[in-house]
């Protein structure tokens, strides 16, 4: 793997490894661009297959904060650690107190929260040992239920454009995956009028729904061919590809999941087809500016966080335009509207002062 060969092309700032015999740490503290402040970025912890697919999945994923914050008009710019180990199976205190060390001795260049693979109580110990931890329990909590509403915002926003209205009253929904952020998602969008269709892997997150919002279930494979205005994908990444593109029938892709399209170009055939694709980057923030909050001088405040996260519809909006007047795809004008902000903020810093 030629690192600095990665680093240089995507202009990264600094990769961190880090590792404690006693605990059996194994992590990467990727740091993207800090531009705009510090980095901020949730810690995943997963099983990898390798040690370059951790350090590959670092790296992407610190780049895409960047981008997320960016765009979300946080000071803050993009990181992300990666600890390698089972999270069913490897977890100790001692393990996030090793990780919050390495943390600390970043000096606040780099803050961490949740992500995939990790939770409250981890947040907890690595407290223990650094202030540069966000989302914890007696402070912003769980991010899910501000994705949730992030991404209800987004679809608000893609309806506007697309139907002329942004009432979700009788639209078809489908949402893949009701974890964390799609059972809470499938609330917002019930309670708007909306007829939802679900799938999940786990019988009992499919109950809830089914049995809580009157949605209608289809099997896992399904869910890309259902007769629906919006598909919503809220579990994994990648699923907009050759395979899936010639299933769909809906008329905008809106949901949570991080790195929706497979590659690239799966951007550009949505956007052949007519079918609007709303950036997971864009309409996924509500989690991070809800953590983000936390930052804040005079300390973390739910209805500001909500109000900040509400304005997911302005930018997904600001998005659609921009796309619309340059005649470029969504993802497209997605990562010039957070570039844009960087690079002028970067020169208002210029200054000396
Ligand atoms: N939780 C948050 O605040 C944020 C989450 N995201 C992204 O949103 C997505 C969902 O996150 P969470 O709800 O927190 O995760 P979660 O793990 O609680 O929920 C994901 C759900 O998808 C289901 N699933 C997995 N594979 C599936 C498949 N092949 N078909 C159907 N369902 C499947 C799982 O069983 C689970 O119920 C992830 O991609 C995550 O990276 C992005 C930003 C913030
Ligand atoms: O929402 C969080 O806990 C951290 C932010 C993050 O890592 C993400 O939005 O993917």
């Amino acid at each position: 793997m030629k690192i600095f060969e990665i680093m240089e092309s995507k202009d990264y700032e600094s990769v961190i490894l880090c590792h404690d015999k006693t605990s059996g740490l194994k992590a990467i503290i990727a740091i993207h661009d800090t531009t705009l402040g510090p980095a901020l970025g949730g810690c995943r912890m997963w099983t990898y297959d390798s040690e370059e697919d951790a350090i590959n999945d670092a790296l992407r994923l610190a780049r895409g904060m960047t981008y997320k914050n960016a765009a979300a008009g946080l000071n803050l710019g993009g990181g992300k650690t990666v600890v390698i180990g089972n999270p069913r199976k490897d977890k100790s205190e001692a393990l996030f107190r090793s990780l919050g060390r390495y943390i600390e001795s970043l000096k606040g260049r780099y803050i961490t929260a949740e992500d995939v693979g990790t939770n409250l109580k981890d947040m907890e110990y690595i407290r223990y040992e650094t202030k540069y931890v966000a989302g914890l329990a007696e402070t912003s909590g769980d991010p899910s239920p501000f994705t949730a509403y992030g991404v209800f915002r987004g679809i608000q926003a893609a309806c506007e454009e697309v139907f002329g209205t942004s009432d979700l009253k009788g639209l078809r929904i489908a949402i893949q995956g009701v974890g964390n952020v799609g059972y809470n998602l499938a609330k917002y969008l019930y309670g708007a009028g909306a007829k939802l269709i679900v799938t999940d892997i786990f019988e009992d997150n499919v109950k809830r729904v089914v049995e809580e919002v009157k949605a209608e279930y289809v099997k896992p494979d399904e869910i890309y061919g259902v007769e629906c205005d919006i598909f919503a994908p809220c579990a994994l990444g990648a699923i907009i590809n050759d395979e899936t593109i010639p299933q769909l029938k809906c008329k905008i892709v809106a949901g949570s999941a991080n790195n929706q399209l497979k590659e690239e170009r799966h951007g550009d055939i949505l956007q052949e087809k007519g079918i609007l694709y709303v950036p997971d980057y864009i309409i996924n923030a509500g989690g991070v500016i809800n953590v983000a909050d936390e930052l804040n001088p005079s300390g973390y405040n739910r209805d500001r966080a909500m109000r900040k996260v509400s304005m997911i519809f302005d930018t997904v909006r600001k998005v659609i335009q921009k796309s619309k007047e340059e005649n470029i795809p969504t993802y497209v004008a997605a990562d010039r509207v957070a570039e844009e902000r960087i690079k002028t903020i970067a020169a208002v810093k210029d200054n000396y002062i």
